[in-house]
């Protein structure tokens, strides 16, 4: 379960019922609870995730005790009003909504210049039982790596991607490392805020870490049991 900020990483920890222990490993501390997942504060943005994620998961593969299943999890902007501040969205693509070109005609992504991947796609069915169980929305994640603090910014992205749900910093990132992997990825966020002007009065961030608890105690199960199929 790869989170961004510690505080993100404690609250999901809080749905599981015994406290756990940090274990060092090159690259990323990984806070392991005895009747849970592991937990990893990967860091802020694409780049960090994907180096702390892909760090935690060479290590258990170079254990002999690879993951199944790599959870990006944590708050979000939610893009009104299909994601209000405080519900839940469950990922069915992980999108990196900023990374190509900028031209003339608009923004390019890279898959478009010819290279590269823009989007990865959970497994559907761990996708329908993870959001029937969180009671969480469906649709895709937007990864960026700048916070979209204008209602113009806001109208760009959603004509590019007009199912997008919410957008965050770090899921393109952990579901990177994991494809290198082959490993599956979920993105599973709580809405902090809304996309759109900056209005840091408008966060509720305590709110979206007791939703994000909330969520994780009904998906353990889910998660738990969950297999490849
Ligand atoms: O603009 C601010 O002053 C401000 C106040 C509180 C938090 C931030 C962040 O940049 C949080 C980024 C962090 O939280 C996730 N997140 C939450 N909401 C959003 C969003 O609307 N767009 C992108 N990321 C968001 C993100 O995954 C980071 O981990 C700024």
């Amino acid at each position: 379960m790869a989170t961004a900020v510690p505080a993100e990483r404690d609250a999901v920890a809080r749905a599981f019922p015994e406290p756990g222990r940090d274990v060092p490993l090159p690259g990323a501390v990984v806070h392991r609870l005895p009747a849970g997942p592991d937990l990893l504060a990967a860091g802020v943005g694409p780049a960090s995730a994907a180096a702390a994620t892909a760090a935690a998961l060479t290590a258990a593969a170079l254990a002999g005790t690879p993951y199944g299943l790599v959870v990006s999890a944590g708050i979000a902007g939610g893009f009104a009003p299909a994601a209000p501040v405080g519900s839940l969205v469950v990922a069915d693509e992980i999108t990196a909504a900023d990374l190509g070109a900028e031209t003339a005609d608009g923004f390019l992504p890279v898959t478009e210049l010819g290279f590269g991947t823009v989007t990865h796609r959970p497994p559907p069915a761990l996708v329908g039982d993870a959001a029937a169980a969180a009671g969480a929305a469906v649709g895709p994640v937007l990864t960026v790596s700048t916070v979209t603090g204008t209602a113009a910014r806001a109208a760009a992205l959603r004509a590019r991607h007009p199912r997008a749900l919410a957008e965050a910093m770090e899921g393109f990132g952990v579901a990177e490392a994991a494809a290198a992997h082959g490993t599956p990825v979920l993105e599973v966020r709580a809405v902090s805020n809304p996309v759109g002007p900056r209005d840091r009065a408008a966060w509720r961030i305590g709110d979206a870490l007791t939703a994000l608890t909330g969520a994780f105690g009904k998906l353990a199960p889910v998660l738990e049991s969950w297999r490849q199929t």
